[in-house]
């Protein structure tokens, strides 16, 4: 096959930023995908429906003209929500999903849940709205290993939570375990999972064989390789719970190549060249519409995007190697392949 025309494909976990990172990088997600569920770890958080209406505006700002791409918000679950203002912003279309943080598991995470009991009204608040809880899963005792991290948390803390609010709909997101693939298997309709570009391409000797690199850390970190390919085998299974969520989580390099630097990978401007190389290789380009445009809305209860893009296979396609912000340089996801697939029309 050399070409492929399927839906527009949607982000279910994207990382705008705000200022002039925002201004750099919200077109590099609008000319592939037709939405994406905005994530809120902005500092500060956006915690209320007044921020999180603010907070599209100066996306939709950011835009360029003419652009077919609409955010999908997301509110910041703290200990001190309130059940009314997240059902009402929900209910006046303002948000369409929650974020549960463990407090301190990932950037900009601080104003996270640190005890669940204080959290339990507002879940039972959504279980009943329908408003979907996105999940950072990871557990943060300093105690548990961090490869171990999201195995742990789905013991310890989203079966339990799970099992307490019947009918919260949830969504792991950025699955990197061969745990976290079992787990979403034995579970009803109430569960999705998404799975992000780089997490089908490295496994954890991208960031650490032959010298440290920190463009390709981000958390939750890679895994080893046997976790990898337990990724690809659910992403492209066909099987519908399994979604694209990019988690394209840009920090200007000096943020990242530096002695502590930041957990984030940005994947923006060639996630859809990257996937159709993995579809390939799995024999599978048949189910790259599915993961990419039609499961997410499927979970989320909306419509697939009507507009469709076109991947065409050629010379490999040269992407830069990073991109200029107002805030400095960025580097783009070097996924240490050739990329055949070119996006030509959408
Ligand atoms: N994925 C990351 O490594 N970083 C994300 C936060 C997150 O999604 O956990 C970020 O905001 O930079
Ligand atoms: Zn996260
Ligand atoms: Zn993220």
């Amino acid at each position: 096959m050399t070409r492929l025309t399927i839906r527009r494909p949607d982000d279910w976990h994207l990382h705008l930023r705000d200022g002039a990172m925002l201004r750099a990088v919200a077109p590099e997600s609008a000319r592939h995908f037709g939405r994406a569920i905005v994530m809120p770890n902005l500092v500060p958080p956006v915690v209320t429906g007044a921020q999180a209406a603010a907070y599209r505006d100066r996306i939709r700002a950011a835009l360029p003209e003419g652009a077919d791409f609409t955010p999908l918000m997301t509110l910041y679950l703290t200990e001190d929500s309130d059940p009314a203002d997240v059902v009402a912003a929900h209910r006046d279309d303002i948000v369409t999903a929650v974020k549960l943080y463990p407090a301190g598991a990932t950037t900009n995470s601080a104003s996270g849940v640190r005890d669940f009991d204080r959290v339990r009204g507002v879940l039972e608040a959504m279980a009943e709205a329908g408003i979907p809880l996105c999940v950072h899963g990871e557990v943060t005792d300093s105690d548990i290993d961090i490869f171990d991290r999201e195995a742990v948390f789905i013991d310890r803390v989203l079966d339990p939570i799970r099992r307490a609010t019947p009918g919260l709909r949830v969504v792991m997101e950025h699955i990197t375990t061969s745990d976290a693939v079992a787990y979403a298997r034995e579970q009803g309709d109430d569960l999705g999972a998404t799975i992000t570009t780089h997490h089908l391409i490295i496994n954890r000797n991208a960031i650490l064989a032959g010298g440290i690199r920190p463009h390709y850390y981000c958390l939750p970190v890679a895994k080893r390789e046997s976790h990898r390919l337990a990724l690809r085998e659910a992403a492209t299974s066909g099987e519908t719970r399994f979604f694209l969520g990019t988690d394209s989580a840009p920090h200007v390099d000096a943020a990242k190549e530096t002695g502590c630097g930041c957990a984030g990978i940005f994947t923006a401007p060639n996630t859809m060249s990257i996937l159709a190389e993995v579809f390939e290789q799995e024999d599978a380009l048949d189910r790259l519409e599915g993961f990419a445009s039609l499961n997410g809305p499927g979970f989320y209860r909306l419509p697939p995007n009507e507009s469709t893009i076109t991947l065409e296979r050629g010379e490999p396609v040269a992407y830069p190697a990073r991109i200029e912000t107002g805030d400095g340089p960025l580097t783009v996801f070097d996924p240490m392949m050739p990329l055949h697939w070119r996006v030509s029309a959408g």
